[in-house]
């Protein structure tokens, strides 16, 4: 199985390096426009494999494309991330050109690839990526919702004082600071409701420190955060990849479901070998619904951004 991740930045080499670690593909090619640089940290992630003992090959390409022929994934996270104080929304005006050009690229080689959007504006990228390749629903799919749920299940574990796997959770909505809804009302712990042991106040905390959970890290690091986002996308391609069908949030197109059409937004997804293979329905309380069409008008209102791009 063979895996293309186009920006060898810090998501995308973190992402190489956890698929390599794990097992997850055969082949990894890394792909930068910054001359040597994918080489460089394909050797050094290579460097790794008789001392933690994988058998991946990891590649680096100078944008060369030919290296990427045949690819099952593509995973795209080329683009600048944000500095502190900015929001996601104000990457669009590079990021769209770059994805826009990179998702033709990566198609003329691998035809047949299920696209995974990374790049910031994620919600926004996932449809710009949709319409200008006129792919269909379920080979683009775009990774937010796993980063945002594990980070909700990291800070449930934390208030809670218990192991985060023992933690259920997910985040729907936008991935966006205003935009993402973490559920808390259908969190468990081991499958007791989360609020059988924490206050509506720790809760509603829980939930403010997830939605700014990236601008948290982006505040304390002077750059967006990697290993997360790296292992998140990682998880991703192992569902798509290995057919293991997981239920993970993913920013997809909605006909109709959750009350939204033409949009790209954060649903609960089962992602298998033809990448979505179904969105589920959990069933919304009113309160929830009401956050959801809030979310998807602001998700929709950055699409209209997209026009020059898409012209
Ligand atoms: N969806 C998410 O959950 C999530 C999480 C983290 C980061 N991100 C986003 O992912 C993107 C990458 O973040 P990062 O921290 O890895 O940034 P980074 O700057 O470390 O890496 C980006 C890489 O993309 C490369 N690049 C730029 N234009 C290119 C092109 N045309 N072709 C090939 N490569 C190109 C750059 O040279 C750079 O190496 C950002 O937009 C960031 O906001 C999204
Ligand atoms: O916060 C960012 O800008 C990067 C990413 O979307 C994240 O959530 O870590």
């Amino acid at each position: 199985m063979k895996v293309t991740i186009v920006g060898a930045g810090n998501v995308g080499a973190t992402c190489a390096d956890v698929i390599a670690y794990r097992g997850i593909a055969s082949e990894v090619v890394l792909l930068d426009i910054k001359e040597g640089f994918a080489e460089g940290k394909a050797m050094d992630i290579m460097q790794c494999a008789t001392t933690t003992g994988f058998n991946t090959r990891v590649i680096g390409s100078t944008n060369d494309y030919t290296k990427t022929a045949n690819s099952d994934v593509v995973v795209i996270t080329s683009g600048i991330p944000r500095k502190p104080g900015m929001t996601r929304e104000e990457l669009i005006g590079i990021n769209a050109g770059i994805v826009k050009s990179v998702a033709d690229n990566v198609l003329r080689h691998s035809p047949e690839a299920i696209i995974v959007v990374v790049s910031n504006p994620m919600d926004t990228m996932t449809y710009l990526t949709l319409k200008a390749t006129g792919l269909p629903k379920h080979r683009v799919i775009g990774m937010g919702g796993a980063l945002d749920s594990s980070r909700f299940k990291y800070f449930l574990s934390q208030a809670l004082e218990k192991p985060g796997n023992d933690v259920q959770g997910m985040v729907i909505g936008g991935h966006g600071d205003k935009t993402m809804i973490p559920l808390t009302r259908i969190a468990s712990y081991n499958g007791s409701p989360v609020s059988q042991f924490l206050s509506q106040d720790v809760l509603d905390k829980v939930a403010a420190d997830t939605m700014v959970g990236g601008a948290t890290l982006t505040g304390l690091l002077g750059t967006s955060a990697w290993y997360a986002p790296g292992a998140s996308v990682a998880y991703l391609v192992d569902s798509i990849l290995n057919d293991q069908r997981k239920m993970i949030p993913c920013s997809v197109m909605l006909d109709g479901e959750y009350g939204q059409s033409d949009i790209c937004i954060g649903v609960p997804c089962i992602i298998g070998r033809k990448g979505l293979v179904e969105i589920v329905d959990v069933n919304l309380d009113d309160k929830e619904k009401d956050l959801f069409a809030k979310s998807a008008d602001a998700v929709r209102n950055m699409n209209a951004d997209l026009q020059s791009v898409l012209a």
